[in-house]
């Protein structure tokens, strides 16, 4: 680390995350469309020249993305085969059975308190032998007798009632009294702090229907009911292809070399998508490095980076072509990220192009790679809202765009650093939000993409 890095990072540690945000909201005179002071270059709102002559219009670009595996042949649910996993590898997946409860809850009558089983009205005598929660039955209690019980214990038959030991006392020859806290001393109601057998369900009721996502209180109420297993969609599998000779694994950008931003920062969001990310490569700019990368590869989804565009070296569309692949979205209207595409490169087997410039890429992720996800694995959509812009967001003329955006109360702040080849906006964001072509004004609603983890949802699961 250089001097002036380590000085960086001590910095940093005193910054709160306003002042974080400070470094990348507007400020001074600049309008949210800027995508940093003095701004130009790295493509405006509205660079990249025209627009893409065949690109698909952004909201149908996401709705052919999450059609695609319902039509391309095979399974017409579009998700993956189901299979039984452990509970300890089901979190964040979709149930394809209902779960039905395996057993009666609670499956014996058990005391809801630490107290006394009582039998009919006090005072009482109370047995020498208490009973704890996990032991197996015990002999019925007669009328007048009371035995020490543990929350969870099961009852023993002929209990008419708990005592909660702070309702009780007992004298020195042992007899037990309800006290006056209990109200009608004496006396406690029928049933009182009993939890009988099925009062939350009975074997075979539904507790939860087929499509429910697998969230940690799930995985509790399987558990509860018996399952060791539950039948579910497993991830997609995802790999990674970084196209780019010009990329750099480590150290600091020379000699035209930049470092490669994408290899770190789509794993782990694929992740987030529910994928299981299986491989992950970097593949030469050389005419035959795609094809091969793609021919010994078996993943569901293949999500390169770079070589969307008509350069020299950009080999995706000619590989696509080579493999006969089906091309289903061949750019979109979204700024930015217009030339990514998805293409079925066989049945059951997509894959979705990323542009090289890292904001780009990220606009693909949300536009192609989060709902061609959230068929094959049979989740949610997430809900869509909206909230108003603080200020006023530049618009493309005909194009969409995505723009980084914090939430702040009840409105989103536009973030600056926006331009394709950033990431320093969308580093310090909460979500994306969607601009309509000709832009927006500020306090106009905007629909937001929560990014991932922002929300806090089951799609924080990052391993
Ligand atoms: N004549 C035209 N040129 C370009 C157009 C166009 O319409 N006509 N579109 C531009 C737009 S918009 C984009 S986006 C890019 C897409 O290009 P590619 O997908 O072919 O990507 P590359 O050329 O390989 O790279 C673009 C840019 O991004 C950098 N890059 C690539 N990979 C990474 C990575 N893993 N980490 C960090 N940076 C990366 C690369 O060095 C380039 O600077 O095309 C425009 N051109
Ligand atoms: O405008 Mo490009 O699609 O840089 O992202």
């Amino acid at each position: 680390m250089t001097a002036r890095a380590a000085r960086a990072g001590e910095d940093a540690d005193d910054l709160d995350v306003e002042e974080a945000l400070a470094l990348v909201k507007d400020a001074h005179d600049r309008t949210a469309g800027d995508h940093a002071p003095g701004g130009h270059g790295q493509g405006a709102g509205t660079s990249g020249g025209s627009a893409h002559r065949d690109a698909t219009e952004w909201t149908e670009a996401r709705a052919v993305a999450e059609r695609a595996p319902r039509l391309g042949g095979g399974r017409s649910t579009g998700y993956l085969t189901p299979v039984a996993v452990p509970l300890g590898s089901a979190l964040g997946l979709t149930l394809t059975a209902p779960l039905l409860a395996l057993t009666d809850l609670p499956s014996f009558d058990t005391s809801a308190m630490d107290g006394w089983a009582v039998s009919g009205p006090g005072p009482w005598d109370v047995r020498e032998k208490g009973v704890l929660a996990g032991h197996s039955a015990h002999a019925p209690l007669t009328d007048g007798e009371a035995v020490r019980i543990a929350t969870g214990a099961r009852i023993p038959p002929d209990t008419t009632a708990v005592l909660r030991s702070e309702h009780g006392r007992t004298d020195d020859k042992g007899r037990l009294f309800a006290t006056a806290e209990t109200r009608a001393p004496h006396t406690v109601s029928h049933g009182q702090d009993i939890r009988p057998r099925g009062q939350e369900c009975r074997s075979g009721d539904q507790l939860l229907p087929v499509g429910t996502l697998v969230t940690p209180p799930v995985l509790g109420m399987a558990a509860a009911a018996g399952y060791d297993t539950l039948t579910v969609v497993p991830r997609p599998r995802a790999a990674v292809f970084v196209l780019g000779d010009e990329l750099l694994g480590e150290g600091l950008p020379h000699d035209g070399l930049i470092r490669d931003a994408l290899g770190p920062l789509l794993p782990p969001w694929l992740r987030a998508l529910g994928a299981e990310v299986v491989d992950v490569r970097r593949v030469g700019d050389q005419k035959d490095a795609l094809l091969k990368a793609l021919t010994s590869c078996d993943a569901d989804v293949v999500v390169t980076t770079g070589g969307t565009a008509a350069g020299p070296v950009d080999h995706v569309h000619p590989t696509l072509r080579r493999l006969g692949a089906e091309l289903l979205v061949d750019g979109v209207a979204v700024r930015p990220g217009h030339p990514m595409l998805l293409a079925r490169i066989k049945e059951g087997r997509y894959l979705v192009g990323l542009p090289g410039n890292p904001l780009a890429a990220v606009s693909g992720l949300v536009t192609l790679a989060e709902p061609l996800l959230r068929t094959l694995a049979a989740r949610p959509a997430p809900e869509g809202y909206t909230l108003p812009l603080r200020d006023a967001v530049q618009g493309h003329p005909y194009d969409t765009r995505l723009v980084p955006v914090a939430l702040r109360g009840d409105r989103a702040l536009p973030l600056l650093y926006n331009g394709p080849a950033m990431l320093r906006g969308v580093a310090a964001a909460d979500a994306l939000a969607v601009v309509p072509p000709g832009g927006a004004k500020p306090g106009q609603d905007a629909e937001l993409l929560d990014l991932p983890w922002a929300s806090g949802g089951i799609g924080v699961c990052f391993t």
